[in-house]
């Protein structure tokens, strides 16, 4: 499947990589930008599952293996490939699940050229196609024993359909009551500094002496099931979520005082005397910064905690009786099962299923990414995926197809 460039002959099969050679390959497409052809080899063995990639520079005459960023697709029995935009490369998967199916792989984006120069090598960066937008976490700090804890379970309980939790990684024990997966992912500091040097996480800092962090996985996990997401973390984190690619809403929770939050922290029972000590000088720190850096977009003061609940829900313009569905849910794209892509003014044409005359036109795909939002390391969004005929907003052009096809498009 996909595309079968001039360069692809046997002369080089010749110079392919140790380990892929023509007999081990399952599939492979390749895709040519400039000087460089990237080759995909997909492999459905049981013993790998695997989706590899190897770019030739034709200039030098050389392959090389990339260091590959982001969460990769799983194999599948076959893949389509076309480059859009001249910066990535689509990837559909046969036969897969619709919320699995679209993948992109960046080769020359402006995250991938930074990487480049961040790493010295060649860079490639997968991320996941999904329909429509997401949308705009929330990012929630303050010192520690402020209430931002209570406020979000609260919150989400009351709209359990429009938030979801970012669930963060940690390194500090865990306490009487809290749950691994749900309140936090408990972890060795060995495998959290791994995946951080794998490029999963969002953001991280060290707490109070612990390390925490949200992965990029924690945040898109949320989002994809069409939720607001919810960030719990300090002023470090939040800065470093500013500086990063995710567009979020920053709001900073303040005590009524330096005495009241100690007495929350007392009262709380959750920490040793030392421990609460160590929170209570980083407080000092954190409230300045708060206050003072600019970084935050909504200031709240959690003194009366159903008046601040209400000035939270107010904020986010949830203060009616009826739970608020702000935005619409995002939707992975579905595929056809199985297809060939063609790629013409950032519209992609997929043709799909049989090719018996007479049936071809009733499938035929138009993928519109024209307005491509997000991208590696986290997702691509905005792909938006219709029956139909891309000329037929044209004078002359072929008469739009609208007949019902066997295959389901969701929409939002
Ligand atoms: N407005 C309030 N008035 C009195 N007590 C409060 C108020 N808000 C929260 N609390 C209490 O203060 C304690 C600390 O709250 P919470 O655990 O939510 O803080 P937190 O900011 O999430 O802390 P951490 O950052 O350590 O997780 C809890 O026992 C909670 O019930
Ligand atoms: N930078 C990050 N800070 C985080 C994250 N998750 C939680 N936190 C902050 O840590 C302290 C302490 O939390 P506790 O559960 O041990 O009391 C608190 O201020 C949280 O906001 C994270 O992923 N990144």
């Amino acid at each position: 499947m996909g595309e079968a460039p001039e360069i692809f002959e046997d002369d080089l099969w010749k110079v392919f990589p140790v380990g892929l050679e023509p007999e081990s390959r399952g599939y492979q497409t390749a895709t040519i930008l400039g000087e460089k052809t990237y080759v995909i080899v997909g492999s459905d063995t049981e013993s790998s599952l695997s989706i590899g990639i190897q770019v030739f520079d034709k200039s030098r005459g050389k392959w090389a293996i990339p260091t590959v960023l982001g969460t990769k697709p799983t194999s599948c029995k076959g893949h389509s490939a076309v480059l859009l935009n001249k910066d990535r490369i689509l990837i559909l998967k046969q036969d897969s699940t619709p919320d699995d199916c679209t993948w992109l792989l960046e080769v020359d984006t402006e995250f991938v050229r930074e990487q480049k120069k961040i790493l010295k090598t060649e860079v490639v960066a997968w991320s996941k196609g999904v329909k429509g937008d997401s949308p705009k976490p929330l990012v929630i700090s303050g010192p520690s024993g402020v209430g931002k804890g209570t406020l979000i379970s609260k919150l989400m309980k009351e709209f359990p359909s429009t938030f979801g939790f970012s669930v963060s990684h940690t390194t500090r024990a865990l306490r009487d009551k809290e749950k691994d997966g749900v309140h936090y992912h408990f972890t060795e500091r060995s495998a959290m500094e791994k995946e951080i040097q794998e490029g999963k996480f969002l953001e991280y800092a060290s707490v109070h002496g612990n390390l925490y962090g949200t992965s990029i996985e924690a945040v898109e996990m949320v989002s994809d099931a069409g939720k607001r997401c919810i960030l719990d973390i300090d002023v470090q984190g939040a800065r470093s979520v500013r500086a990063s690619f995710l567009k979020a809403i920053f709001i900073f929770i303040c005590p009524p005082s330096y005495e009241e939050l100690e007495k929350r922290l007392r009262a709380r029972g959750t920490e040793t005397e030392e421990q609460i000590q160590k929170r209570l000088r980083n407080a000092r720190a954190e409230l300045e910064q708060g206050r003072s850096s600019g970084l935050f977009d909504h200031l709240l003061v959690n003194d009366d905690f159903e008046m601040c609940y209400k000035s939270l829900k107010k904020l986010l313009g949830l203060d009616g009786s009826t739970e608020a569905i702000c935005e619409p849910s995002p939707k992975m794209v579905e595929s056809p099962v199985g297809h060939s892509v063609l790629e013409m003014n950032e519209k992609v044409l997929i043709h799909c299923g049989t090719a018996e005359l007479g049936k071809a036109s009733k499938n035929l795909f138009v993928l519109d990414a024209s307005s491509l939002k997000g991208g590696a390391p986290g997702r691509t969004r905005g792909l938006n995926m219709y029956v139909g005929d891309p000329f037929a907003d044209r004078p002359n052009g072929i008469k739009r197809l609208l007949d019902p096809c066997k295959l389901s498009i969701s929409t939002n």
